[in-house]
């Protein structure tokens, strides 16, 4: 299997092509803004695409919208055969199902109101599993992501930010889907617990082939994650790779620049990395 060319046919999972969203300014007579101008990515069954770039350049918005969350002008979004881009909202809830969010900020994306348990039993029993079976259910997410079972009676407000994101990544996976939009799903959280958030995120692949979009402006953790990744430049994708190479060696002249001036933890590294930045501006 070639990992150099945008998947098609018949193994592709979601399918973006020439999409477009723009988005009305402040008062009445503010023109549109053009925020993805003709994007095209595609995931395989069990894969995890990066999606990279600066603050603005449209990554969440591409999230949001394969979500159904914003309003497309044109293209298509195609996820397991089916056209969701104006799809009706009742045939989109029951795909639901195969297609998760989880978001950046665990403090607001759990009901602060409900315990975790009536949280991650919710989908369940809305898919019509019974309450005896949901429980247990309940108790086999809340060890798989390393929570008590304890966990299940509490509030929200009880737990950390980390644990706050488990729960999250438990009701994200609860009814198995086949793809989870990771939109900077870590970018909250202290770096040790980011860590511990991205392995469980590689182990719940492992072991249930979910598909990952995962959206990070963060290029270390995107590699890490990722079997191949886009780099997303105002709008427009500039260039997708295998992670390794694209990350290591990059085609694109805004990639380079990205790579260039991405922090790392090794100061002898960082200041390295600076002088080949200012080098690489004085040569272009
Ligand atoms: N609902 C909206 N209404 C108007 N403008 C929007 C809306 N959502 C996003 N935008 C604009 O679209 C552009 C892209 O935003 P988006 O959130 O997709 O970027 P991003 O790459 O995810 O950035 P960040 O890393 O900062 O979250 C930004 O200029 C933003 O202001």
């Amino acid at each position: 299997m070639s990992t150099h060319h945008e998947p098609d046919g018949t193994d592709t999972l979601l399918a973006v092509r020439d999409l477009r969203v723009s988005f009305r300014g402040k008062g009445r007579r503010a023109p549109r803004t053009e925020v993805l101008k003709g994007v095209g990515l595609g995931i395989r069954p069990g894969e995890t695409l990066g999606l990279v770039g600066e603050s603005g350049s449209g990554k969440t918005t591409i999230g949001r919208a394969v979500l159904g969350l914003v309003p497309v002008d044109s293209g298509s979004i195609t996820f397991a055969g089916a056209r969701l881009d104006g799809m009706k909202r009742a045939r989109r809830r029951a795909l639901g199902r195969d297609l998760q969010v989880i978001f950046q900020d665990p403090y607001t994306s759990l009901n602060p109101s409900r315990t975790v348990g009536d949280t991650l039993a919710e989908p369940l029993l809305a898919q019509g599993v019974r309450a005896k079976e949901a429980r247990g259910r309940v108790g086999d997410f809340l060890s798989r992501v390393r929570l008590p079972a304890d966990a299940a009676a509490r509030l929200p407000r009880e737990f950390s930010g980390g644990q706050r994101q488990r729960v999250a990544i438990a009701r994200a996976l609860a009814l198995r889907p086949r793809l989870v939009v990771c939109d900077e799903p870590v970018s909250a959280l202290d770096l040790t617990t980011q860590a511990a958030v991205l392995e469980l995120l590689l182990e719940l692949q492992e072991q249930t082939g979910v598909a990952y979009l995962f959206v990070s402006h963060d290029l270390s953790v995107v590699r890490y994650m990722s079997h191949r990744v886009s780099v997303i430049h105002h709008g427009e994708i500039v260039e997708t790779g295998p992670a390794d190479r694209v990350t290591s060696h990059p085609d694109h002249p805004y990639t380079r620049t990205l790579l260039l001036s991405a922090p790392v933890a090794d100061v002898t590294r960082q200041r390295q990395r600076r002088e080949e930045a200012a080098h690489a501006r004085g040569a272009g």
